[in-house]
């Protein structure tokens, strides 16, 4: 597709939602005895995605992105907000409403070894959701062209949508039938007649094929639309291999021909040579069907192939979404930054620096206040007065910060929580050991420099440790050491940040428009008083 057309295709694409997402947010554990908080896997994300268009949804592991995906087909009770479907709130569906949306809606998960019946034949598999919603229902459309009223009798039900199984054209020939395409099933099963009058006309219907029947031809028809063959109907889901068992996910997801397919993770459990033909598949049937997909992954590099639009989440927020390449070329947001940073590079010339993320993301339980990212990211705004702190004794805080931050575990002692945040196999022993951990400079490491620390008192190991830090960030960190010692945790976290703590740690950011192509970024650092980031990161900012 030349680049004109594709980005015309994506503007018209734009412009017709098909999924619009407003406030959502999908809590676990709401229940939640002695105070305990729920997780918040969903916290309020907003996004469209267009008819027919691939919204890639990407982040660490654990960041919501399979909630938000099973949320959006009503697998998952939406604590807030709403999903619309076509303009109407998928959320508020029950009973009969929400089973009929639902063939609107299917998902493929992610390993069809665990969600596909061992004990059932793959024709079975692909046939069930057919005989959950008993289909075809046979819907009968009359065209007249005289516009009388129009009755029924026989089998069908009337209905004035255009996508009718059976059509009826009222001629002075008498009446013709077509059958749906998606139908297996021959005009000739079909008897009707009908009954004029001035102005009314009665159909009679009668079809002469059982619903099983229709329900075998259709699965035999879906085995040939992925890939496989007629004959594996009888066959069991051990005697496949994992492509072929996708491609029955992928077949039953389609039976009831949905318009949306939320696709999570469909290729992550496959050998590689399998996963591009599984993709070229989806692909195919995308255009074949007019699919609309939400591509839930964990390799960006099929993500960056597949999807026309992505978005970035982490901790329950959607922190960038945009067009694919604009956003892998030039992104916008820290934390879509440090994701992508960590892809090697094709380019071993390219200058762009990778940012390696501490830890891992703190828990949904109790996420950070501010901005969800705030307590990793590489670029955080600092308060006035500590601009010039070097990067290692600033990294040292926000350490420190976020050792002690998480109340949650207040339980695991100090020294067990460094350890898990730091990733480090040695242990500390006390608040000392943790400061000479996070603060004592490179270059005054190596052994030979330094007597051993058992031969040193609390207050020499502490000098070493902070002999290059600041005199305004000392007296704070020396403060802290001292409400840690006297047993006063929380307090000592509260002076961090009090006085390191910026917008960032105490306001949720806004979502900012970064590009002309709507392409939009949830951070402070786009407001115009913290545009100037640090000297360090400029080049995360500084990318066009
Ligand atoms: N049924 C559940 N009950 C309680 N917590 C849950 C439940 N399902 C998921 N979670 C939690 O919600 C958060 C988001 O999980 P989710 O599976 O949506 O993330 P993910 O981004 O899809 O992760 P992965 O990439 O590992 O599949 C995690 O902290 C997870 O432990």
């Amino acid at each position: 597709m030349s680049e004109e057309l594709l980005t015309e295709s994506r503007q018209t694409a734009t412009t017709d939602p098909l999924v619009d997402v407003n406030g959502l947010k999908t809590y676990y554990d709401t229940g939640g005895i002695l105070g305990s908080q729920p997780v918040k896997a969903v916290d309020g994300v907003d996004f469209s995605i267009a008819r027919g268009e691939t919204l890639g949804l990407v982040g660490e592991s654990g960041c919501g992105k399979t909630t938000l995906g099973r949320t959006l087909v009503q697998l998952e009770t939406a604590t807030e907000g709403e999903v619309l479907f076509d303009g109407r709130d998928v959320t508020t569906l029950s009973g009969s409403e929400l089973k009929k949306w639902r063939r609107d809606a299917q998902i493929v998960f992610q390993d069809p070894e665990s969600s596909l019946n061992s004990r059932m034949t793959v024709g079975e598999i692909i046939r069930e959701p057919l005989d959950v919603h008993d289909w075809p229902n046979f819907t009968v459309a009359v065209d007249d062209p005289k516009e009388r009223s129009v009755s029924l009798s026989g089998d069908g039900t009337l209905t004035d949508d255009d996508q009718a199984d059976i059509t009826v054209t009222v001629g002075d020939d008498g009446p013709t039938v077509a059958t749906r395409e998606a139908i297996p099933m021959d005009e000739s099963a079909v008897d009707v007649s009908t009954t004029e009058r001035e102005s009314s006309v009665t159909v009679s219907l009668s079809i002469s094929v059982s619903s099983a029947r229709l329900r075998r031809a259709r699965v035999r028809e879906l085995l040939e639309t992925v890939g496989l063959q007629e004959e594996h109907y009888y066959r069991y889901p051990h005697q496949f291999s994992g492509g072929q068992r996708q491609r029955v996910g992928i077949a039953r997801a389609l039976a009831l021909e949905p318009e949306f397919v939320v696709l999570d993770e469909p290729v992550s459990a496959l050998d590689v040579s399998v996963q591009a033909k599984v993709l070229n598949l989806l692909e195919d049937l995308q255009e074949r069907f007019g699919l609309t997909y939400l591509f839930i992954a964990h390799d960006l590099s099929v993500v960056r192939h597949i999807c026309d639009r992505v978005a970035v989440m982490y901790l329950g927020h959607i922190m960038e979404i945009g067009e694919t390449e604009e956003l892998f070329r030039n992104p916008k947001n820290p934390y879509t930054y440090s994701l992508l940073s960590a892809i090697p590079e094709p380019d071993p010339t390219a200058t762009s620096e990778r940012v390696t993320l501490r830890g891992t993301p703190p828990s949904p339980r109790n996420p950070p206040s501010g901005c969800p990212f705030s307590t990793r990211c590489p670029v955080k705004i600092r308060p006035d007065g500590f601009e010039d702190v070097d990067e290692h004794a600033w990294e040292g805080i926000e350490l420190l910060r976020d050792i002690l931050r998480n109340r949650e575990q207040r339980s695991v002692g100090i020294r067990e929580r460094a350890k898990r945040l730091l990733g480090l196999e040695t242990g500390f022993d006390d608040i000392v050991s943790v400061v000479e951990e996070v603060f004592t400079p490179e270059s005054k490491t190596p052994e030979t420099e330094q007597p051993a620390a058992e031969e040193m008192s609390d207050e020499e190991r502490l000098e070493a440790a902070l002999s290059d830090v600041p005199s305004n960030v000392r007296t704070h960190i020396e403060a802290v050491i001292e409400l840690i010692e006297a047993d006063e945790e929380s307090q000592a976290h509260q002076l961090l940040v009090e006085e390191f703590g910026s917008v960032c740690g105490q306001e949720p950011p806004e979502h900012h428009s970064v590009s002309e192509t709507g392409r939009m970024s949830y951070c402070h650092r786009h407001c115009s008083e913290h545009e100037e980031p640090e000297p360090v990161f400029g080049h995360l900012f500084d990318h066009d």
